[in-house]
């Protein structure tokens, strides 16, 4: 939290203005006529004419937020709830975290003064938990909502509920053209019903926004390639010899084509005369902590290009000054989640025509623009109008869990917008109940089922971090700084001179025989025990602000557990190593299979594994101790696809009989498939 100081700084007009070439200056009196007559706003608009940052500012100065109510705007991903956070609090002149701040997982930099929040979608789902009318806020907008996040789809059909039983509360959403209408009717009324008094005509309406910053020129590849990678090196370099100077956007799929990229460009650099213009290559990824991801907004040195290599997370609601080209590879790394197989991957696929407007909208921004396709245009023409909605294609569990928890037990016949597939909801449900978290009335078990779903983790991290506290498995201590380490999502090493054998070495000497997990903590601890040094952390290869992180969401789990009344033993449980004769690692084991066991696979003789049914074949990502060791059995916590290979992350080695114990319905049920 930041510091509450501000208490009484009014609204502070002189500061106040609204960028004025921005085009929805022109359209504020209607938007706000809009916002307080009708219930639901629906704002279309070109990327960049003013949307995320001014519609909060409007609102404000309207004086919606006068009677201490707050203004929510939701984003889905952290890096644009952060940094349209802090542009905003800019605009307005006060610090971040005070009139304006942010709240995302595990980082919370609002105040008692704060008035306009930018959140995370999944953060404001929690937040109905607690508050399931969300009565703190006045308004509430739903940025970004073409892109049919999970959270943000599920929050509309919360939305539409309080509504209905608010009348006070306004809902902007923000979309591309394409999806506008469907939201609107998604919203209204049927025909002839009435909500507060107001039929379908009169409870929302679609604004249009003409018009955008500065112009962004697109070019397109005249045939396909079959590199686009290389292709991005080679427009980099084109740009850099042959355009006028500015910094450069490229959006990749992952991280290894990330860092291919990078080492790619060091050496095309390295070949170049020493008077040039220097290039400052920096990758942008989800793993990145907060602050490496902030890293991206800072100015560059003189007589420097910044190129900046991202994924799809810098798509969307997010200006960086200085971008006068962008890179669009035309591909994205989706999330696939296979109901049958139980296991979720991760595809490479074209974009959407939604997703290449919005990166090409990252240019044209602080001034004109031009967009390089790496791909002919008429693929652009082939491409989807929008991205196919996550919702159906994700593992439900975590949403089901939640919707259980706000007290809506037919999941099935749910408001959806896009109603998943049955076999997800069932696959959701299966899981929910053989965790342990669903009655079979249907309602969630307690205290079991309603801890797992206030948990701001995934239910079989959250199912084995409880389960850590009961006596059979007495390991509190150590699956806190597990799952905290988890959290960082494979991104505790870091190679500070870009070297993946350093990179090996230092993974290596944490390492132990019965697997990752027990790594992790090795190397949380070792890490507590430097004293969270940062030359500690260089020497090891470690990222030091990831692991500062993994520290305070360790604090934070463990306050959850303490509001829950659950507690590790008085004795920390390293100093009882054999509780009932069981050693401590194999306990952390046993209690990761307690969680885990959905996620299971036996390895085969050539080193790769099978999931239990056998139907798949999966291989330890390099990062594992078993790219190397021997096990029978292991449960894994992450599983990804790339190039044609599903790979496993975060391994430990388990016993068969544990599996069974943990979760026998599970394994019988599922038997001749799963044993
Ligand atoms: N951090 C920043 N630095 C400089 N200018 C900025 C910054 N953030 C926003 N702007 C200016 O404000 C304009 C509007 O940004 P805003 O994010 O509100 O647009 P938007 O309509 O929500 O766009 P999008 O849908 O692409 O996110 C940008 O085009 C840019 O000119």
């Amino acid at each position: 939290m930041a510091d509450d100081e501000d208490t009484d700084v009014p609204l502070i007009p002189e500061l106040y203005k609204p960028a004025a070439l921005l085009p929805i200056a022109q359209l504020r009196d209607q938007l706000l006529y809009t916002i307080e007559t009708f219930p639901v706003t629906i704002v279309v608009g070109e990327t960049g004419s003013g949307k995320t940052t001014q519609i909060p500012r409007f609102c404000l100065d309207a004086g919606w937020c006068a009677d201490g109510k707050q203004i929510a705007v939701t984003q889905p991903r952290r890096i644009a709830a952060t940094s349209v956070a802090a542009r905003v609090a800019e605009e307005l002149g006060t610090p971040l975290g005070q009139r304006v701040g942010y709240s995302i997982r595990f980082e919370d930099v609002t105040s008692a003064n704060t008035q306009v929040k930018f959140v995370t979608d999944g953060l404001l789902l929690r937040e109905m938990l607690v508050d399931p009318l969300l009565n703190r806020y006045s308004i509430i907008m739903v940025d970004e909502a073409h892109e049919r996040s999970l959270s943000s789809d599920i929050l509309l059909s919360l939305l539409k509920k309080v509504l209905r039983k608010r009348d006070d509360l306004r809902v902007v959403v923000s979309s591309a053209t394409l999806e506008a209408e469907r939201f609107l009717d998604f919203f209204t009324p049927d025909e002839g019903e009435k909500v507060h008094g107001k039929s379908k005509e009169d409870y929302g309406k679609i604004i249009s926004i003409e018009g955008r910053t500065h112009p962004v020129e697109i070019q397109y590849l005249l045939e396909p390639t079959n590199n686009y990678v290389e292709r991005a090196v080679d427009a980099i370099m084109s740009i850099h010899t042959s355009e006028s100077p500015g910094d450069i956007l490229v959006f990749l799929t992952g991280r290894e084509e990330i860092d291919d990229c990078i080492d790619m460009l060091s050496d095309r650099i390295a070949d170049q005369s020493p008077n040039h213009q220097k290039l400052l290559t920096l990758p942008l990824y989800a793993g990145l902590s907060t602050e490496d991801q902030m890293f991206i907004f800072q100015k560059a040195p003189p007589h420097t290009t910044k190129v900046i290599i991202s994924t799809n997370i810098a798509e969307a609601s997010v200006t960086i000054d200085h971008i006068v080209y962008v890179i669009d590879c035309g591909y994205v790394k989706l999330r696939t989640y296979d109901a049958n197989l139980g296991i979720e991957t991760l595809n490479i696929i074209p974009v959407s025509k939604a997703s290449a407007t919005q990166r090409a909208g990252r240019a044209g921004r602080t001034r004109p623009g031009k967009c390089f396709r790496l791909y002919p245009k008429t693929v652009f023409a082939q491409l989807e109008e929008a991205t196919f909605p996550e919702i159906q294609r994700s593992n439900l569990a975590p949403v089901v869990l939640q919707l259980l928890n706000l007290g809506i037990t037919n999941v099935v016949r749910f408001d959806y917008l896009s109603p998943p597939p049955s076999s997800l909801i069932t696959r959701a449900l299966d899981l929910l109940h053989s965790l342990g978290a669903l009655a079979p009335t249907g309602h969630l078990t307690k205290p079991l089922g309603t801890r797992m779903a206030e948990l701001p983790l995934e239910p079989m991290l959250a199912r084995t971090l409880l389960c850590a506290a009961t006596p059979a498995f007495s390991c509190l201590d150590e699956m806190l700084s597990i799952a905290a380490m988890l959290t960082l999502q494979g991104n505790a090493f870091v190679s500070h001179d870009g070297g993946k054998k350093q990179l090996d070495a230092a993974r290596r000497k944490f390492a132990v025989a019965e697997g990752d997990h027990l790594t992790l903590y090795n190397v949380y601890e070792a890490f507590v025990k430097s004293g969270m040094s940062v030359a500690w952390c260089r020497e090891h290869s470690l990222n030091h602000k990831n692991m500062v992180k993994a520290v305070s969401v360790r604090k934070q789990l463990a306050h959850y557990l303490s509001r829950f009344g659950v507690a590790a033993s008085p004795l920390s449980s390293s100093d009882v190593l054999r509780v009932g004769g069981t050693p401590l690692a194999e306990r952390i084991r046993r209690c990761l299979t307690a969680g885990f066991f959905a996620h299971a696979a036996r390895m085969k003789s050539d080193g790769s594994f099978t999931t239990v049914d056998g139907k798949t074949t999966l291989w330890a990502h390099p990062s594992s101790v078993f790219f190397h060791r021997k096990a029978e059995w292991v449960v894994y916590t992450e599983i990804m696809e790339t190039r044609g290979k599903v790979y496993v992350r975060d391994l430990s080695a388990v016993e068969m009989e544990w599996l069974v114990e943990a979760a026998p319905e599970y394994y019988r049920v599922r038997d001749g498939g799963r044993r």
